[in-house]
């Protein structure tokens, strides 16, 4: 989903009250020492008949400065609701939240004068060159004339477009449009950058290029990167990473430690009678542990995978069915997707309708609560 440009969404709009109390806030305020620090964070819509929408629901984010964030999620997850109000582009509903050392909602412009957003719609004109389109957001930040020239061909530099800064946008690839645009917000040389799915619709070469390039800029210059995906391997990629689903934080650590936590390796058996197969492997395996089956075979999701393997061929093989392939696997950010939401992040669908709710407390939405 792209983001909101609606009334709802124009921060600066907003009075600069003090903030919705909330359980979370009233005893642990946001650290201003982190690049983002956000607590009890909401976004919720009047729906039907009477109904609140959440879109994002009491979310506690804490994200350190010069860390590469992933903010990992289905599609409707609540991504880009989260995005716009890290960026104060969308006022929350209730909750607080400091970005690059501001309030959202009572300092929306430094907020936005301090970090680079990168969304999912691309905003450079297509018919001007790639220096010129640095121009005009270089004029829209305010940055004086006299430094213009400079900054932008240091920021083609870091993007490695130098030898095209004379092309129309039009003639450049889709990862170098991408580039260009990562370099349109390194003008005003933020802290923190948000990139909302950065690397939708490019092919795994120029995705492996945008993510070298991020990987840089935060060796380079420290630069805070706060990454919206739903593509596994590239959160995987980042120091840390949250999960959410259907507007609700599941869980937030390093990709390693999500992945300790769950323990289970995926031990999949593809054999000649696979629907057999997996009764069978249910009766053995312990009835704690997932055991399904789809069109690549049995899966039973145990720790120390390996050893379960002879056991399992043999149980089969007593069956009379004939074991093709056997392998574990250790966890995945996939599999810690599946035991935080009992679904696979690749067959998780927005709901219809999403969090829905007659109550004004989030915590009692019922529509998507598990
Ligand atoms: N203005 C709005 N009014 C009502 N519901 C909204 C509004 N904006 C977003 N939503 C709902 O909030 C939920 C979260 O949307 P959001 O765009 O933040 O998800 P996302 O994780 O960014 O999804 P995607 O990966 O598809 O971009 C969705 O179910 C969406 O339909």
């Amino acid at each position: 989903m792209q983001l909101h440009t609606g009334d709802d969404h124009l921060a600066h709009a907003a009075p600069a009250t003090a903030a919705i109390a909330s359980p979370h806030t009233a005893h642990h305020p946001p650290d201003p020492e982190y690049a983002i620090s956000t607590r009890g964070l909401v976004k919720s819509y009047p729906g039907p008949d009477g109904t609140t929408t959440y879109a994002v629901r009491e979310l506690d984010l804490d994200v350190r400065q010069g860390e590469t964030f992933a903010f990992l999620g289905p599609n409707g997850a609540g991504k880009s609701t989260t995005i716009a109000m890290l960026c104060a582009l969308a006022r929350p509903t209730a909750g607080h939240a400091t970005v690059a050392g501001a309030d959202v909602r009572t300092q929306p412009h430094q907020v936005r004068q301090r970090v680079g957003m990168l969304f999912q719609q691309s905003a450079l004109d297509p018919d001007l060159t790639a220096e010129q389109n640095l121009r005009i957001h270089a004029r829209l930040y305010g940055i004086r004339r006299v430094h213009v020239r400079q900054r932008a061909a240091e920021v083609l530099e870091v993007a490695g477009l130098t030898d095209r800064r004379r092309s129309p946008v039009r003639t450049l690839s889709g990862g170098m449009r991408r580039r260009l645009e990562i370099a349109r917000q390194l003008l005003h040389a933020p802290s923190l950058l948000f990139l909302d799915e950065p690397t939708t619709g490019l092919d795994p070469h120029a995705r492996a290029q945008i993510w070298a390039h991020l990987h840089a800029l935060r060796e380079r210059q420290g630069t805070t990167l706060f990454v919206t995906t739903h593509h596994l391997e590239e959160a995987a990629n980042c120091d840390r990473v949250a999960i959410i689903d259907r507007g609700r934080l599941v869980a937030q650590d390093t990709p390693r430690a999500l992945k300790a936590a769950i323990g289970d390796d995926s031990v999949m058996l593809h054999t000649s009678d696979d629907t057999t197969a997996h009764r069978i492997v249910r009766r053995i395996a312990p009835p704690e542990h997932s055991v399904t089956v789809d069109p690549h075979g049995v899966c039973l999701r145990v720790p120390d995978g390996s050893s379960w393997i002879p056991r399992l061929c043999a149980a089969l093989e007593g069956h009379s069915i004939a074991v093709r392939a056997a392998s574990a696997t250790p966890p995945t950010l996939d599999d810690v997707f599946f035991h935080h939401t009992g679904r696979s992040i690749h067959g998780a669908r927005p709901d219809p309708a999403p969090a829905t709710s007659t109550s004004a407390d989030p915590a009692q939405a019922t529509g998507g609560d598990r």
